[in-house]
């Protein structure tokens, strides 16, 4: 990896671009970008037919930039490694003003530092473990109520149940509470925004992503000034971490470790966005690919099912107990390379250099190809580099959950077996959501 480091610093001016088109003039290859988005293979197959065409590092022009689409295993390491800090983490200026400008996804390299050791705080041992008992109470309680339906859509489904683990671990709010369904809307209009034409005009997809993006702050204003004018409430959560840190430190300006109110609402929208959409999509996949292979099925049941593991479904799950389902963990990831949930990670090159023998020029968007390498056994499902996934454990622990209460309590038919994906999605949605039907396993076990 050093060797290619070296390789992508060594600048010259002889060096040939990478080859791809430029398509139009000024639009470039934007309308074919956006007919990949509209279409039922998704806006991955327009990286995918290029990649065909031009090899492992091509170049296109969208949204009036210039990409390049990276697919070698080594180069991709280095450019998420990072280690000459030739390259930040750029997303299209759309996704930059749904989440915020103080968002860890979109921050510059010295603040997102700086976000990002306050936020790492909050993923500890601890916090997983109690994150995986409340999870675990939820997937019960919801798979009790799946009975009665016999058909479910196991994407709304799982979009339903993240949505409320990542609000309850974010904020502590419950079912009940009146603030989550409002919450669940305007994060949905946020997310289906996400690859819009960033055009401002009340009836565009963006207009009401923006929309949606304001009242979810106006709701979390609220919640955090009723959490300062009632300081003797106890909540565990991470919003009250940052808020007490916060607190603990006024005034901001003669304290520069403390995040100041906006940075905390826009990564509290981004959590919300980075870990319910990608995990739910995970858990639809992990359904579907497992109706399409009954020998891992049949391994898997007799993992869980077997007498020994009888404290697995009578008690809540704990840390300990998914770090001993070695067989599904597999299943876990293998879902995870197969899916590959996001797509890219983009990029931006801070100076002119070199990628496999091509010419990067400084402002290029350098986005690694994570789906072709996945296909290469040192797959990269959370990312690397100072840029890694925050919360890979938490998404796996979460299908890990999911799957032992799933095949502990029914057996489940794929009736839609539909591969194509849903247009708009930023991560790899199937469009069928998987619709399944359900037959109870057996009537004892914790969901019972
Ligand atoms: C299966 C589920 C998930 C997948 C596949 C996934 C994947 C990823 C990947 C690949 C990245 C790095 C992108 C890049 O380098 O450009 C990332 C970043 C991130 N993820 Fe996840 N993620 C998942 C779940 C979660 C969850 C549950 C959270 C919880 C909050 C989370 C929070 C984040 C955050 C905050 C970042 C930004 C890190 C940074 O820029 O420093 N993710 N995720």
């Amino acid at each position: 990896i050093r060797n290619i480091s070296h390789r992508i610093c060594s600048e010259s001016t002889t060096m040939a671009t990478p080859p791809g088109s430029e398509g139009f003039p000024f639009i470039g290859e934007t309308l074919h970008f956006m007919a990949a988005i509209n279409s039922s293979k998704g806006f991955y197959n327009f990286v995918q037919l290029r990649r065909l065409r031009y090899g492992s590092c091509f170049r296109t022009n969208i949204f009036v930039e210039t990409h390049v689409f990276v697919s070698s295993t080594e180069s991709a390491k280095a450019i998420l490694n990072n280690d000459l800090g030739k390259f930040t983490k750029r997303y299209i200026r759309s996704i930059g003003e749904l989440v915020g400008h103080h968002s860890l996804l979109c921050a510059s390299r010295h603040t997102h530092k700086h976000i990002r050791s306050k936020l790492t705080n909050l993923f500890s041992t601890t916090s997983l473990s109690m994150f995986i008992k409340q999870f675990d109470e939820l997937i019960v309680k919801t798979l009790r109520g799946w009975e009665t339906k016999g058909t479910v859509i196991v994407l709304d489904e799982a979009l339903k149940i993240t949505f409320k683990a990542m609000c309850k671990t974010l904020m502590s709010l419950d079912c009940e509470d009146e603030e989550l369904e409002m919450l669940e809307k305007d994060v949905g209009c946020v997310c289906e925004a996400m690859l819009a034409f960033p055009l401002k005009f009340p009836w565009t997809r963006f207009y009401k992503g923006l929309q949606g993006r304001e009242r979810f702050m106006k709701t979390l204003e609220k919640i955090i000034n009723k959490r300062r004018e009632n300081p003797q409430e106890i909540h565990e959560d991470f919003l009250q971490h940052l808020l007490t840190e916060d607190d603990e430190t006024r005034p901001d300006d003669q304290n520069p470790s403390s995040l100041s109110d906006e940075q905390i609402k826009d990564n509290i929208l981004t959590m919300i966005i980075a870990g319910q959409d990608t995990t739910a999509s995970a858990i639809t996949w992990m359904v579907k690919y497992l109706d399409e292979n009954v020998d891992v099925l049949q391994k898997l049941r007799k993992e869980h099912l077997a007498p020994a593991k009888n404290a697995w479904n009578h008690s809540n799950l704990t840390l300990d107990d998914l770090n001993h389902m070695s067989y599904a963990s597999k299943v876990v990831k293998e879902t995870l390379r197969m899916a590959s949930i996001v797509p890219w990670f983009p990029r931006l090159a801070l100076e002119d250099c070199e990628i496999q023998g091509y010419k990067i020029k400084r402002g290029w968007n350098v986005n690694v190809d994570s789906r072709s390498i996945h296909h290469d056994p040192t797959f990269i499902a959370f990312g690397a580099g100072g840029r890694t996934c925050l919360g890979m454990n938490m998404a796996k622990a979460m299908m890990l959950v999911f799957l032992h209460r799933l095949i502990t309590t029914y057996r489940w038919e794929v009736i839609d077996s539909d591969t194509s994906v849903e247009k708009w999605a930023l991560f790899a949605r199937l469009r069928s959501g998987c619709p399944i039907q359900v037959t109870r396993v057996r009537p004892n076990s914790a969901a019972s």
